[in-house]
């Protein structure tokens, strides 16, 4: 079955998403055809996944960009009118998640383009093109880097295994949330990397936590690893511990929302956890995600803003009702309330990602290479890499 993919596209202005909250009982589509539409989807988890909100935020905006400069032509006469136009659309789609720095890094970079294209004297249709084919770029450009990432963490972790003394193919690799075809443009980052460690015949199993409360792992990571044929096993969340001391597990690989310049990494909560047990057993811990996941103007992960869901969706679950009809299809769709009546929301702590320290990780994979930590040092320095 071909890989799932989580935002289409036809013409320079018609976008379409798969609304993620049904998956993977009901696979249902729908049109962003404004700005808001983009940011409530981005914000209320319709998309989620950090390149692939950044792809949604820099496609709707071309989308929109193409939409007046064909319409109302006259507001985008000078280029002036294009940056008045232009700055407050982006400031708005930035706000619409804060961990993943992918939506900032979208946004900054359309700003530079502006700034560029206006420095260079274009007038304000060829600074509008400049925009409209930045942004398609950076929708664009992510398959090409995950791949690339795959490869190069696939490769660097067989010959880990190899030099341990491990033959380098049957590798068991635990994941964490959803870092696939969904959550990216294409292929994804850890789960690319799992992928790519099936298809050159490298891997045993994937393993993937549930990853409450959003369940992004038995909802997503399931459906798109049983649609490559991938073998795969879930666990639970509070499994990770067990599972690495009653099987054979060669790498924790997990994608980032935002890494320090320290190599501290901001992902789905419950990474820091896997993180922890990893170092127990002293099994790699790899950290997959394109450089535009790294910020060097954050330090360490103290200064990673942490976005904190609202209490109630850790009081609910999405799914289809069981058992489903006699006919195979899915069950009807429903949103289910685990806590008690009236359970107080100002008593349910809900972060949505965790910072795990970069003394945990033992590799960070972008698309430009491998990055390990220095003989006895406890941090990475990513300067050099991004
Ligand atoms: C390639 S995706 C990397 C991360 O964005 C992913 O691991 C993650 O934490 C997603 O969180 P989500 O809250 O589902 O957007």
């Amino acid at each position: 079955m071909p890989a799932l993919t989580s935002i289409r596209t036809t013409g320079d202005s018609k976008i379409e998403i798969v609304n993620q909250l049904l998956l993977p009982h009901t696979t249902e589509f729908l049109e962003i055809n404004t700005i808001d539409e983009a940011h409530d989807a981005i914000k209320t988890m319709k998309i989620r996944g950090a390149p692939a909100i950044a792809s949604l935020a820099a496609l709707a905006f071309a989308a929109d960009l193409s939409r007046v400069s064909k319409t109302s032509p006259e507001s985008l006469a000078s280029p002036d009118d294009v940056r008045a136009y232009v700055t407050p659309i982006l400031a708005h789609l930035y706000t619409a998640r804060p961990t993943a720095v992918n939506l900032g890094a979208a946004t900054r970079r359309l700003t530079a383009t502006l700034d560029a294209s206006i420095a260079a004297g274009k007038s304000a249709k060829e600074i509008c093109n400049d925009l409209i084919s930045e942004a398609h770029k950076i929708n664009d450009e992510d398959v090409g880097r995950n791949k690339s990432m795959a490869q190069w963490g696939g490769d660097w972790l067989a010959d880990v295994v190899k030099k341990n003394g491990g033959s380098g193919t049957e590798l068991n690799v635990l994941t964490v949330c959803n870092t696939g075809s969904l959550a990216t443009s294409g292929y994804g980052t850890a789960l690319g990397l799992i992928t790519y460690l099936h298809e050159t015949g490298k891997l045993g199993k994937a393993y993937y936590t549930q990853t409450a409360p959003y369940h992004q792992g038995s909802r997503l990571t399931a459906l798109e690893l049983q649609t490559l044929d991938i073998p795969s096993v879930m666990i639970c969340d509070t499994m990770v511990g067990s599972l690495f001391q009653h099987h054979n597990i060669h790498a924790v690989a997990v994608g980032a929302d935002r890494i320090a310049k320290n190599g501290d990494t901001a992902n789905k909560i419950g990474t820091y956890n896997a993180a922890v047990l990893a170092a127990r057993h002293k099994i790699p811990f790899i950290v997959v995600a394109p450089i535009s996941t790294v910020d060097l103007s954050i330090a360490d992960g103290s200064g990673i803003p942490i976005e904190h869901r609202p209490p109630l969706e850790a009081c609910l679950v999405r799914g289809a009702v069981y058992p489903p009809p006699a006919d195979g299809g899915a069950g009807k769709q429903a949103v289910v309330m685990l806590t008690p009546p009236n359970l107080s929301l100002e008593g349910i702590y809900n972060p949505s990602f965790d910072v795990t320290p970069a003394e945990l990780i033992t590799a960070i994979v972008t698309e430009k290479g491998v990055a390990t930590r220095g003989e006895g040092e406890t941090v990475f320095d990513l300067s050099g890499v991004v």
